[in-house]
């Protein structure tokens, strides 16, 4: 293909793009200039906790809806069906769960990051592993986002490719810094239409072009794109509707349960039940995005079929195709791509910032001023984007396709982050030691897993696609004689990506309850249930999880300088 963008884009293209920018950029100075001024952590943080629960729902999609999955999905329907679109299953536990589960729980204890909690119940050094493992996450993850883009761009159109990168992550760095979580949400809310805007055109230029609705019916449907419910059972297949049904539920928690970015919009909710509204209402908005992104691998595919595509990159090389001769469109499409990838690293810039300051450097300096932990907070959301910018050069050396490596990023790591919240808050007997444990034991498992199935793939073949040919075949002949690992170890490694949120999530879990056991075995513990201003208790049967053993929790007088009129105590046999 011809890099040039003077094939693809107009003035009037350059002009939304540009209008994506500074509207952006406008959110953030408004912020900065309205309401406290952006002068308390409580604003900059936390929104002043005042949020409703629409702006925060749409924030709550945008946060993992990036270019990623803009680009990856539809290029995975087109290549292997439409399998993938039964994930949407695992979004009704994958919010029931939260909205239930995790939110009365963040919500009650007033908490700024996720991790205080994990002090509050197990100790500091747990709270600390958690933060860092976090912090790890965000950050490969927030390469992947900004770089997923701009490469993207840069291949098919020559449209400038650091230039887009800094561009990116320059404007997210200097709207996050200057506007705070309330700029964030907002700047979300709109790059959240845009994005669907983006989307929808493509998809009703798309199905227009290549002959109407029903025949991109017909071609998907003989092109055998249409994929029936696969129910085998066998953990290795990559996607059935177990692996995305239920593996696909662990996932969502990992992101919608215990994610800093997720929690802290909860956070910044009015109340509550407006926290568990919004997060009801990001069920409809997400399966909307899953749909799109779905039809358009269908429409590409009607396009297509027959042609060997096997580029991960195919669905530019589809929009521009689609969308060329039509001033203004693929410049929308641009503005989509990247409002998914602005409202995603600036979340994460946010997030990294909160979990940095709450939890590691304002328990070492307890007496540090409010104007100068709001100034400290600013240079560390802007530190994180210039780390950004750094995580994108080496995100630049991977391969594989993008939405695979951001589904794995968030199996390796964020499943044992989910193990260690579930381990305190459905296993009373747990104590910080197990915890411990079971979060290093999890996380080396699960990086044992990533980089075992990376290693025993490069001797194996491609996978078979649109276009399966005699050399794939021949290739398969050769790697299954040539394979000589022990057939165990060589399952293991194949497990489907889809199951490490709950593979790693249950290492912990399990590993933790052992070591919990053997290092401190009680007759009698103490559980701490919390009172809700809402709703007075009525004795232990309501209880909503969040359990302090008497040993490795808190002491009584730190508990009580917390939250003094919410513990109600009680002691239960083992
Ligand atoms: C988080 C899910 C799985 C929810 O459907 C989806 O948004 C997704 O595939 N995200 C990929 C990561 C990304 O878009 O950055
Ligand atoms: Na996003």
């Amino acid at each position: 293909m011809d890099p040039s963008d003077q094939k693809y884009f107009t003035v009037i293209d350059y002009v939304i793009f540009a209008v994506l920018l500074t509207a952006s950029m406008g959110i953030g100075l408004y912020y900065a200039l309205s309401g406290g001024r952006q002068r308390t952590t409580q604003e900059f943080l936390m929104a002043d906790r005042s949020m409703h629960c629409l702006p925060v729902s749409l924030s709550l999609i945008a946060s993992f809806q990036s270019a990623v999955a803009i680009i990856g999905v539809p290029a995975e329907i087109y290549t292997h069906g439409t399998q993938y679109w039964f994930i949407g299953c695992a979004y009704i536990l994958g919010l029931f769960i939260p909205a239930h589960v995790f939110i009365p729980v963040f919500y009650r204890l007033r908490v700024s990051s996720a991790y205080e909690y994990l002090e509050l119940r197990f100790s500091k050094a747990v709270r600390i592993c958690g933060t860092l493992t976090f912090i790890f996450q965000m950050v490969i993850y927030m390469g992947v986002c900004v770089y997923t883009p701009a490469f993207a761009l840069n291949t098919v159109t020559g449209f400038e490719l650091w230039g887009a990168v800094l561009a990116t992550g320059l404007v997210c760095t200097l709207y996050t810094t200057l506007g705070g979580l309330k700029a964030v949400i907002w700047t979300d809310v709109f790059q959240t239409v845009v994005m669907f805007a983006g989307q929808l055109a493509v998809i009703v230029v798309g199905v227009q072009k290549t002959g109407g609705v029903a025949d991109v019916w017909r071609k998907v449907w003989e092109g055998n794109r249409i994929s029936g419910l696969d129910l085998n059972p066998d953990p290795t297949e990559r996607h059935t509707f177990w692996t995305l049904a239920v593996g696909g539920v662990f996932l969502m928690l990992s992101l919608y349960g215990v994610n800093q970015a997720q929690v802290q919009r909860y956070l910044s909710s009015r109340t509550e039940k407006e926290a568990v509204r919004s997060c009801y209402m990001v069920f409809p908005s997400l399966q909307l995005a899953l749909a799109l992104s779905c039809v358009m691998g269908l429409v590409m595919f009607a396009r297509y079929c027959g042609e060997d595509h096997s580029d991960k990159l195919m669905v530019i090389y589809f929009v521009m195709d689609m969308l060329h001769g039509l001033p203004g469109l693929p410049g929308l499409f641009i503005a989509c791509l990247f409002s998914a990838a602005l409202s995603t690293i600036s979340s994460a810039f946010n997030s990294l910032a909160t979990v940095t300051m709450e939890d590691l450097i304002k328990p070492q300096y307890p007496a540090m001023t409010e104007a100068r932990a709001t100034l400290l907070s600013k240079a560390l959301a802007m530190s994180y984007g210039l780390l950004c910018l750094a995580m994108a050069c080496l995100t630049h050396l991977m391969g594989d396709s993008v939405l695979q490596v951001a589904l794995k990023i968030f199996g390796m790591v964020g499943g044992p982050i989910l193990g260690l919240f579930c381990l305190g808050m459905f296993f009373p007997w747990a104590n910080s030691i197990g915890a411990l444990a079971g979060l290093g034991a999890g996380l080396v498992v699960a990086f044992w897993l990533s980089i075992g199935s990376i290693l025993s793939r490069s001797t194996r073949p491609l996978p078979l696609e649109c276009g399966a040919n005699v050399t794939a075949a021949i290739q398969t002949a050769i790697s299954n004689v040539t394979l000589s690992q022990p057939s165990g170890l060589k399952r293991f490694y194949s497990l489907s990506y889809m199951w490490y949120s709950a593979f790693n999530c249950t290492t912990v879990i399990l590993i933790g309850l052992i070591i919990s056991f053997l290092t401190g075995r009680r007759v009698l513990i103490r559980v701490f249930i919390i009172r809700t201003p809402q709703r007075p208790p009525s004795g232990h049967k309501e209880g909503n999880g969040l359990a302090f053993s008497q040993e490795d929790g808190p002491s009584l007088e730190e508990r009580e300088s917390f939250l003094p009129e919410d513990f109600v105590e009680y002691e239960t046999a083992v």
